[in-house]
């Protein structure tokens, strides 16, 4: 093998593990890394290599997959005719040798085009049969999805009944998404709530759809616009008859697709839309570019991963050019020093953007930003925008990049990495400021102890005025000290100091998520509140306690440990109890466990749960594990391959038996965060 060889193989394999990567976080996770640009040029590389030396192509490659493995949480359905991808591109002279490509295929016919918005949301099939919709199928990896009928009915309006349907049965498919304003308001809420905020509507609508727990999606509102309608007997002749149908039968569609004849007015239609997208009501990435006829897309096919008769063409990440002026370093309240890069305003997707998160000290050095560089900056559908280059060719002589600090840019202290970790923390825990007031800040959250009357300015005054410097210094602030405070006046120093009284009646769990311990976010902290029931039993927990709960791994559970032997917090949980604070599960809160009381028996093997794992959640919601089915069982939980004795016998007596999604939906399984 050359050496030339050697490297294309390189980077097939590096590319392919890459991709599949990103499909990871974006598909299962909803958390993509890199913009969908980047990712499509990522894509467009392999398929160019693949193209050329086809004998290096990695088995199953992601050029040739559809989306991500379907989660196994809910029953596999099947889907009769598979989900496919479109065939993208960003470029104008591919649209024109599409329309080329299918004029070849059938000269002699007529060519129509029905030009219709991409929307940028989850992909969904709505199954019908006998005019009742039966079943709401997730794409999955383009053969079988999730059925998620139930959460996709609580979230969005659908046609549950279908009157003058012409046929027995038949599939709907469209996307479902959430609008710019259901996500602004959504977001604005949870701004206000203290909670962390979704980066753009595709991923709140792929992780409402994907909750495990139907609770949280109340409140989620979410749209279907139906793009197609499938059909087992061919019932209609064009795409635009079935645009039509949907929206007699109610599905929403986006009433703005066309009928185009030839390239010249495709081309005018999508030079519209870039104008003007950010008027529609809901976020679209391209336009899709479908043959109308039906007899014309079956002579033209589809490839394993996309129809040949169609096309979508997408719009390329709104960017603009500015210059860095500065990059600082901030220092959260667990240390970690991240830095932050700012420039000149510039207006990107409707808003103005000054400052990007550069994550991490190797993101800095690789890419050696100079102050006065000209950047350039990418805001897609993401709230959060990126700079995604550097114009080298305008970058002055004679200056520095600039460095990652040594030490710590708000108390001095020489930083410190872990090895195997890219983030830099300061380790002065007890006197670095930005640390010590984002914990204070931290514990008074929504989500915390909800000590509203306090935000991150009476934190700095109450800071300044030497009143407060830890939690528990709160407890001790009198009228007399927070009058004298600017701003306030006798009614809202008697508001602040009340809610900081009512928060004594904060549950446990609260409690120990608003201490902000390294990785203890409120569900971990629900879990340990159950585990241990009270403070006390949690502090003196041995490594191994912690570490045979199933959600702890080693690195959190040294972490918690480590935390409750150092002796200034042990002086503040001190401190804080004798406030009056919640250190214990309140009796009530055990009474209100999901499967108080209950008797359950498990039988068979799990997708989701490992044996003990399951065990695990059944005692944290209260139930009992018996092994043997009598009248006094009160569920039985059943994997696959059950007993069927032991399924037989609940029949008879009449036991419910649960599915593992049942059982998480009983238990409100995220609530309690069990695995
Ligand atoms: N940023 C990342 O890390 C990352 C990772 C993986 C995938 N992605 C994104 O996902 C894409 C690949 O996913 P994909 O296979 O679902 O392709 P796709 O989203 O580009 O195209 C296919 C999908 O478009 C949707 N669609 C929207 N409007 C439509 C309409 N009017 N008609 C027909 N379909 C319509 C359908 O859901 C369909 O399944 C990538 O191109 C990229 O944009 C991003
Ligand atoms: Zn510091």
């Amino acid at each position: 093998m050359q050496a030339s060889d050697k490297a294309i193989i390189n980077e097939i394999k590096a590319l392919t593990d890459l991709i599949r990567h990103h499909n990871f976080c974006y598909f299962q996770k909803n958390a993509a890394e890199i913009s969908d640009y980047a990712y499509d040029q990522l894509v467009e590389r392999l398929v160019q290599l693949e193209k050329t030396y086809p004998h290096f192509k990695e088995p199953n490659s992601p050029t040739e997959t559809i989306g991500e493995k379907p989660s196994y949480r809910s029953p596999l359905v099947h889907h009769p005719l598979p989900m496919l991808s479109l065939a993208k591109t960003y470029s104008e002279a591919e649209i024109v040798q599409f329309v080329a490509r299918v004029k070849k295929i059938a000269p002699d016919l007529s060519i129509s085009f029905v030009c219709e918005p991409k929307i940028d949301g989850v992909a969904l099939c709505i199954r019908y049969e006998s005019g009742k919709l039966v079943a709401i199928v997730t794409r999955g990896d383009g053969t079988a999805g999730d059925d998620i009928t139930q959460r996709a009915l609580q979230c969005m309006q659908l046609p549950t009944v279908i009157e003058d349907a012409p046929l027995a049965s038949f599939e709907v498919r469209g996307e479902a998404f959430m609008s710019k304003a259901s996500f602004k308001a959504f977001n604005d809420k949870r701004k206000k709530e203290g909670k962390p905020l979704w980066a753009n509507p595709r991923n709140i609508t792929a992780g409402t759809l994907n909750a495990l727990d139907i609770d949280l999606v109340e409140g989620r509102q979410l749209a279907f616009y139906g793009y197609s309608l499938y059909t087992p007997k061919p019932f209609l002749a064009t795409h635009q008859e079935a645009l039509a149908w949907l929206a007699k039968w109610g599905f929403s569609t986006l009433p703005i697709y066309k009928v185009c004849k030839d390239v010249s007015a495709i081309m005018t239609y999508i030079h519209y839309w870039a104008e003007h997208k950010n008027e529609l009501p809901v976020g679209i990435d391209g336009i899709v570019i479908k043959v109308n006829e039906f007899d014309q897309q079956q002579l033209l096919g589809a490839t394993a991963k996309a129809p040949r008769w169609a096309i979508a063409y997408k719009y390329q990440p709104e960017t603009a050019h500015s210059t860095l002026e500065n990059i600082t370093f901030q220092v959260g309240r667990s240390g970690v020093v991240t830095p932050v890069a700012h420039f000149k305003p510039v207006v990107l997707a409707g808003t103005y953007v000054s400052r990007a998160s550069l994550y991490n000290a190797e993101e800095l050095a690789r890419r050696a930003f100079h102050v006065g560089d000209t950047i350039l900056i990418e805001k897609g559908g993401d709230i959060i925008p990126k700079i995604v280059g550097i114009n080298l060719a305008h970058r002055k002589a004679a200056q520095q990049p600039i460095l990652f600090p040594q030490s710590c840019p708000a108390c001095a202290t020489p930083l410190y990495r872990a090895a195997g970790e890219a983030i830099y923390y300061c380790p002065n825990k007890q006197r670095c400021l930005p640390q010590l007031k984002g914990l204070l800040l931290h514990f008074v959250q929504r989500r915390a102890m909800a000590i509203d009357a306090i935000g991150p300015k009476t934190i700095d005054a109450l800071w300044e005025a030497k009143l407060v410097q830890t939690a528990a210094d709160l407890y001790k602030l009198r009228y007399e000290d927070v009058i004298q405070l600017a701003g306030f006046q006798a009614l809202s120093a008697r508001k602040l100091l009340a809610n900081i009284q009512s928060s004594k009646a904060r549950p446990f769990d609260r409690v120990l998520f608003a201490l902000g311990i390294k990785h203890v976010g409120d569900t971990l902290a629900k879990t340990l509140a159950l585990h241990f029931a009270c403070m006390e039993r949690l502090q003196q927990a041995p490594l191994s306690e912690l570490l045979a709960i199933p959600t702890i791994g080693a690195t959190i559970a040294q972490h918690i440990v480590a935390y409750f032997q150092d002796p200034d917090q042990q002086a503040l949980l001190a401190d804080l109890q004798s406030a009056g604070l919640q250190f214990s599960l309140q009796q009530q809160a055990i009474a209100e466990l999901p499967l108080s009381a209950k008797k359950i028996v498990i039988s068979g093997t799990f997708h989701y749960f490992t044996r003990e794992a399951l065990m695990y959640c059944i005692e944290q919601a209260g139930a009992t594990l018996v092994t043997s089915i009598s009248a006094k069982v009160d569920y039985v939980i059943a994997g696959q391959k059950a007993g069927p004795a032991k399924l037989a016998k609940a029949k008879a007596l009449a036991i419910p038996i649960l599915g593992e999604q049942d059982f998480m939906n009983l238990i409100r399984y995220e609530s309690l965060s069990c695995i």
